[in-house]
């Protein structure tokens, strides 16, 4: 059988609207089971309705049975819609025999089928969420199903009714009666099955004032709807009162917890009436259902409109959050790129003047308190001048970068730091290393750096060679790491004077 088809919609959809194209469940049929389940909870929602809302006048003061289709094709968005359709309209049809002649119960059949079918096809026209979960969703839900299709529907049943059944109550009061019994089943009776068949939300955290306020509820439902108020207060309690711990549990349960709440007073409600508990207090039968369809409605906009708002506020909220993290996280990653950038030098790609500064006044502090020995080693490229002369800036550039791989590639340690002091000159701190390993290391660097062989055709060595100043201290009470930079200086000047290619220690060199 053909699934209820899916008119296009002109313009743009969003994901939540009923389109089979965005929507993954959208693709999924019914599983088997839901073929059993259907009529069951179809016949089983008559039952319900012929046992709590049907007044001994035989006036039914909610009609719950059309809820269950309505939500079964927005809950499948139409798939397989024609048999979801067929199998609870042979159940209406079942449910009706007892009651109507067998033609009066197919065409009373046929109009819940058109109601519901009708409201279905002009949700999906008005692009509705299917779950209903968002105010103007709801919104739209209330004017198509119950009002305006309840409404369709009332209107022919009554005439079947009149028709008929030669019923002697005046037409529009049929209509009315029949108008508000079926939009109070949508209304109450469709969120809570669709609510009920969502994934089940993150659980709710309970708070002590929840179990107390929910028996008092359920104490005052009781004796409100009992009839009993005004025995045990002395005056008589209107269910309106019920509306109040109504909001409070749209507002802690959301619309999966409130939809059956509503459903379950609402009920409750109707059965007190249709069984002469008489909560609505005295009047005309007619009056009295009324009262309780009004009640009713009041309580399920309220619960539900609250609920559905509320969720919605918290789904926009948490998407907002959700935005600021991903911001956040965009601007502390630009931020530590920007800091790295700031402490790194743009040529060689090791770190930059700034972050030499930072680093070794901030080893010679550590050093201070540990009293261990803080070493460095400054590099000059020989007779770099002369390089850039005879091979180009360009090579010159790209004789730095090597040089500057080479000393990475001989720092000692990982809290070590190599940098770049400034033109063709380098600077290596190392962390608690005494005279012997520093020379050794400067020395293993000016050796790496000639076997390197990088050729130097203007320098005696003919390769690109370095001199290195090394100054160790312990800092003293009156040092400042200056005096550390100060003594490497020297040293590197008197590795000049010595002839270049060389390290020389401070210790070694005259003051
Ligand atoms: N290609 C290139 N050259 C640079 C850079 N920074 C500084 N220099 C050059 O390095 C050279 C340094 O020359 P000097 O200070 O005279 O010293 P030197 O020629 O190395 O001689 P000694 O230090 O006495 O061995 C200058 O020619 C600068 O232009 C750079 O980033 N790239």
């Amino acid at each position: 059988m053909a699934d209820i088809p899916v008119p296009e919609r002109s313009g743009s959809m969003t994901p939540t609207m009923l389109s089979p194209q965005t929507n993954t469940q959208a693709d999924r049929p019914p599983a088997w089971w839901v073929y059993l389940l259907l009529p069951l909870l179809h016949f089983a929602s008559v039952k319900l309705t012929f046992l709590c809302a049907v007044s001994p006048e035989n006036e039914v003061v909610i009609w719950l049975p059309n809820a269950v289709l309505l939500a079964a094709l927005l809950h499948f968005r139409g798939r397989r819609g024609g048999w979801l359709a067929l199998l609870t309209f042979s159940s209406d049809v079942l449910a009706n025999l007892p009651v109507f002649p067998p033609l009066q119960a197919v065409l009373l059949s046929l109009v819940n089928l058109t109601e519901v079918t009708l409201a279905y096809l002009l949700l999906r026209r008005a692009g509705t969420s299917p779950a209903l979960d968002r105010i103007q969703d709801l919104g739209k839900f209330v004017v198509i199903g119950p009002l305006l299709c309840a409404l369709v529907a009332a209107l022919l049943a009554s005439l079947v009714l009149q028709a008929m059944d030669g019923v002697k109550t005046p037409y529009p009061t049929l209509v009315l009666l029949w108008w508000f019994g079926d939009g109070l089943g949508l209304l109450i009776f469709t969120p809570m099955l669709l609510a009920l068949a969502q994934p089940a939300p993150e659980p709710i955290r309970l708070r002590w004032q929840d179990g107390p306020v929910l028996l008092f509820t359920g104490a005052l439902a009781g004796l409100i709807l009992s009839g009993q108020s005004e025995r045990w207060s002395g005056v008589p309690l209107t269910p309106n009162l019920l509306l109040p711990p109504m909001l409070y549990i749209a507002v802690r349960f959301g619309t999966r917890w409130t939809a059956p709440a509503v459903a379950l007073i609402a009920l409750a409600a109707a059965w007190a009436q249709t069984t002469g508990h008489k909560p609505f207090g005295e009047a005309s039968p007619h009056e009295l259902i009324l009262r309780t369809q009004e009640f009713i409605l009041t309580l399920s906009i309220v619960g539900m409109g609250f609920a559905t708002l509320l969720s919605e506020q918290r789904a926009l909220t948490r998407s907002l959050e959700d935005k600021v993290r991903e911001r956040t996280l965009k601007l502390e990653e630009s931020n530590s790129q920007l800091g790295t950038l700031s402490t790194t030098d743009g040529l060689t790609g090791i770190a930059n003047r700034r972050r030499f500064d930072e680093f070794i006044a901030g080893e010679w502090r550590h050093a201070r308190v540990t009293g261990q020995p803080l070493a460095l080693a400054l590099l000059d490229v020989d007779l770099f001048k002369h390089y850039n002369d005879r091979y180009g800036h360009q090579a010159g550039d790209d004789c730095l970068r090597t040089i500057a791989q080479v000393l990475g590639a001989n720092v000692r340690r990982a809290g070590d730091l190599v940098a770049r002091y400034g033109g063709e000159e380098f600077a290596l701190v190392a962390v608690a290393a005494d005279e012997a390993s520093a020379l050794a290391m400067s020395r293993g660097i000016c050796q790496a750096l000639e076997a390197l062989a990088h050729r130097h055709e203007l320098s005696p060595f003919g390769v690109v060679t370095a001199s290195i100043g090394v100054a160790v201290l312990v800092p003293g009470e009156h040092d400042t790491h200056e005096t550390l930079i100060r003594r490497a200086d020297r040293a590197l000047y008197q590795a000049k004077a010595n002839g270049r290619n060389q390290a020389v220690l401070a210790g070694d060199a005259p003051a």
